[in-house]
């Protein structure tokens, strides 16, 4: 696949900043200070009528111009991730100057395989996405993007987000704000995503001791800004796109109400994750049943905490959940999607009641106490997003991928394209076990 880079620019928001905004990181923003940057490609397809002469001269100076839009009401996003020696903790600050670098590139790849949900190389998905975020001696930016053009066919949209600056909740915010400002012209207010975003840090009332406690544990300050080096991508990894319909989430439910007379947390969230994780525990091999495994997924804390974070915050409101150790033979058997739906409805349960440092001090405890060789088996992603409502004007995204998750490890969730309920689910690994993944997991449903 060939991949020619046409410009890049620098799209800064539609106002005049008259001082730098300085937005002090939260507890929630720091424990991401190390993180690779989340990152996602969404396909658009585009009309017969869509030229490549309509789109330089119509397509993309409207996505650009409601960018600029967009970024007014999302000012973090052209800013820079900063830590001062003199301050105790880093900061996002934006400069009048400061602007989202946008590369725009065309291909000629073939966009109907590369924005389907079938078995793709990772290695020919990973052109689309934007290069690296820019760091410099002291600071780095957190967003790049990426439009690439492919002639006649569609567009793709590749993003790389530094996960302090937002999470995924207020990430697909701004995707469908945008969408909405360049479909629209202007922004009216949808009921889903209400506007203006609150930057105020003060509505996260969490003890202050949390801050030390997560700093003391994601950083040295001297490397703060430097992310951990990008996991090695295989040759052989690839992708695949799992649709679960509404109607075998059903089955997936009833299954587990058959097996177990406890009163389960049975939401679509909890069944698919069990189902899957059990799928993969398999794909890597039964040889070694005793090997430790344990799975992590997020919680949204905006409606946990006490008071509730508003709808409209930016930022990040989200901890990790750490599950396990336990050996791999407790999924390898028939046994094992009941275990792993307990498991995760006794968590999904407990997320409600216990605060917020009960949630952390057992994530840092797990951090500290991973073991070598433990298959860590993570989530990203939301069936709760809608990121498919992000319709720039030609239509709804015929797909969309987070692509941070080609550590082998990792699988995201979103809700189904054509919105009749289910999930999908994304999917990275090496090919030997994507084979077994791909015979279990439609072979189960
Ligand atoms: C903790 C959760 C994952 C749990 O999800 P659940 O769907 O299980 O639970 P929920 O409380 O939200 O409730 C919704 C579902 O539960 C069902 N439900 C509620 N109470 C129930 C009960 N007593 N018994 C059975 N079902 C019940 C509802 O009908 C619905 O099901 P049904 O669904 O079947 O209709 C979620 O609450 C959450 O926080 N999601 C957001 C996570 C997030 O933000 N991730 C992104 C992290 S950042 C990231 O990853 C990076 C990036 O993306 O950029």
């Amino acid at each position: 696949m060939a991949l020619n880079v046409i410009k890049t620019s620098r799209i800064s928001p539609a106002t005049t900043l008259l001082e730098p905004l300085i937005l002090p990181l939260t507890f929630f923003d720091l424990m991401w200070l190390k993180l690779n940057p989340t990152e996602r490609v969404t396909f658009y397809r585009l009309t017969e009528a869509s030229s490549h002469e309509a789109f330089y001269s119509m397509i993309l100076p409207k996505l650009e111009r409601s960018l600029s839009l967009t970024l007014t009401h999302f000012l973090p996003l052209s800013g820079h991730l900063k830590w001062n020696p003199q301050d105790p903790k880093p900061h996002i600050v934006v400069l009048p100057q400061d602007a989202v670098s946008l590369t725009v590139a065309e291909t000629n790849a073939d966009f109907s395989r590369l924005s389907s949900k079938g078995l793709r190389p990772e290695t020919e998905l990973r052109p689309l996405l934007p290069p690296d975020l820019h760091v410099s001696s002291d600071s780095v930016s957190v967003v790049s993007l990426q439009i690439t053009l492919f002639p006649n066919q569609g567009f793709c949209i590749g993003t790389k987000v530094h996960h302090v600056v937002m999470d995924g909740k207020t990430g697909s915010k701004f995707h469908k704000t945008w969408a909405h400002i360049c479909k629209h012209g202007t922004m009216t207010t949808p009921r889903d995503f209400i506007l203006p975003t609150l930057l105020d840090r003060s509505v996260i009332n969490v003890p202050s001791r949390l801050e030390q406690k997560v700093l003391e544990l994601m950083s040295d300050k001297d490397s703060c800004l430097k992310l951990s080096p990008c996991k090695e991508l295989y040759d052989d990894v690839f992708r695949i796109t799992l649709d679960v319909s509404q109607e075998n989430v059903d089955k997936l439910k009833e299954r587990a109400k058959n097996e177990c007379s406890d009163d389960l947390h049975l939401s679509t969230f909890v069944v698919t994750f069990a189902y899957v994780w059990t799928c993969m525990v398999k794909a890597r091999g039964g040889g070694e049943p005793d090997r430790p495994v344990r799975f992590r997924y997020a919680v949204d804390l905006r409606n946990r905490l006490v008071p509730s974070v508003p709808e409209t915050y930016f930022g990040n409101c989200v901890i990790p959940i750490v599950l396990g150790e336990y050996k791999a033979k407790m999924f390898l058997g028939e046994d094992g999607f009941l275990n792993g739906v307990k498991i995760l409805s006794d968590s999904v349960k407990g997320c409600g009641s216990r605060g917020v440092e009960s949630l952390w001090e057992q994530y840092e405890e797990g951090k500290k106490n991973l073991k070598m060789g433990t298959q860590v088996l993570a989530l990203t992603g939301s069936n709760q997003f809608g990121i498919y409502g992000s319709d720039f004007g030609w239509g709804r995204p015929v797909n969309t991928e987070v692509m941070s998750i080609y550590g082998n490890n990792m699988f995201s969730m979103s809700a189904r394209r054509d919105g009749t309920g289910g999930v999908e689910i994304g999917v990275a690994l090496k090919k030997c076990e994507m084979d077994v993944f791909i015979s279990l997991s439609t072979g189960g449903l």
